[in-house]
């Protein structure tokens, strides 16, 4: 162990240049920070808490109405490898029908659909990329201390803001050395991760954060992810400034869709899925 926590951005200085530089290196250090002093207010953080506690007393026969938009995006339940975590997901935030589809195959009250339509737009409006939401909810008890919630993994997208649960800890995420670090819960906060596009996209300047959740204490633990992917259209592509003789170009240029294909079908189940997987390596050229 290190010792070292992960470092914590405040939006409201994010003009100023200490703050920037701040922000590149942890993007470059940790993949990773805290993020204090944004806009979205708290009264609506709790009230996204309630709606995510609310759906998932729902039925398991209900949740299960909750299908597949694209491979992996809709519910899934306890399994032999992430025996602990159940999740319903929404693809994608920036679609009315898709919202209204996830809403009924809820029956989510129109209350509760404002609320999620309140918090997704946020979000949902940048470069046209697709968000996908997933609703966590970890089923922890005392059988289960030192188990794992959600086995180790890297996201797939650019960027993940996480509202992780304000009381339940069990997140970590893996340093410049190796080793995991707990991230301590924090009312009103929120986390960013960087996943495979970014580190493609940064030239393999930008860590991909390797992360998991153990299991601590015997309660539920939930947690609310946006997954902001990547260009719907276009190539994932490392720009000409972060090319140069000292910086050959690592990727090669791919879509969104052609990594996700890749990811799927290189783990062709759930599990594997949430297992750290080598696609990027599939994608390099040096
Ligand atoms: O529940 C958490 O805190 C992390 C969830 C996560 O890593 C994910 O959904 O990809
Ligand atoms: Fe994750």
């Amino acid at each position: 162990m290190t010792g070292e926590t992960i470092p914590y951005i405040d939006l409201e200085k994010i003009s100023e240049q200490f703050e920037c530089n701040k922000l590149r290196n942890a993007c470059e250090k940790w993949g990773c920070f805290r993020i204090i002093n944004h806009s979205i207010p708290l009264t609506l953080m709790d009230e996204m808490k309630m709606v995510v506690v609310a759906l998932h007393d729902l039925p398991m026969d209900i949740k299960k109405n909750n299908k597949d938009v694209i491979p992996g995006s809709g519910y899934f339940g306890p399994s032999v490898f992430n025996p602990l975590i159940e999740s319903v997901g929404l693809y994608d935030m920036g679609s009315s029908q898709a919202i209204q589809d996830f809403c009924s195959q809820l029956n989510a009250t129109p209350h509760q659909r404002q609320i999620m339509e309140t918090y997704g737009i946020l979000d949902a409006d940048f470069e046209d990329w697709p968000c996908q939401y997933r609703i966590n909810n970890y089923n922890f008890t005392s059988e289960t201390i030192g188990s794992f919630g959600a086995s180790a993994h890297i996201d797939s997208g650019f960027l993940t803001i996480l509202q992780d649960d304000e009381n339940v800890g069990g997140l970590e995420v893996m340093d410049n050395y190796g080793s995991f670090v707990s991230v301590a819960p924090f009312h009103g906060a929120l986390l960013a991760n960087l996943g495979d596009i970014a580190r493609a996209w940064s030239n393999g300047r930008f860590c991909n954060v390797k992360h998991r959740v153990l299991c601590k204490e015997p309660t539920t633990r939930y947690s609310i992810a946006t997954f902001m992917l990547g260009p719907r259209k276009g190539n994932v592509e490392a720009p000409k400034e972060l090319v140069d003789h000292d910086h050959p170009l690592l990727y090669r240029p791919f879509t969104y869709e052609e990594y996700r294909t890749l990811r799927v079908s290189d783990n062709n189940d759930r599990d594997k899925f949430l297992q750290a997987c080598e696609v990027l390596e599939l994608l390099r050229l040096v």
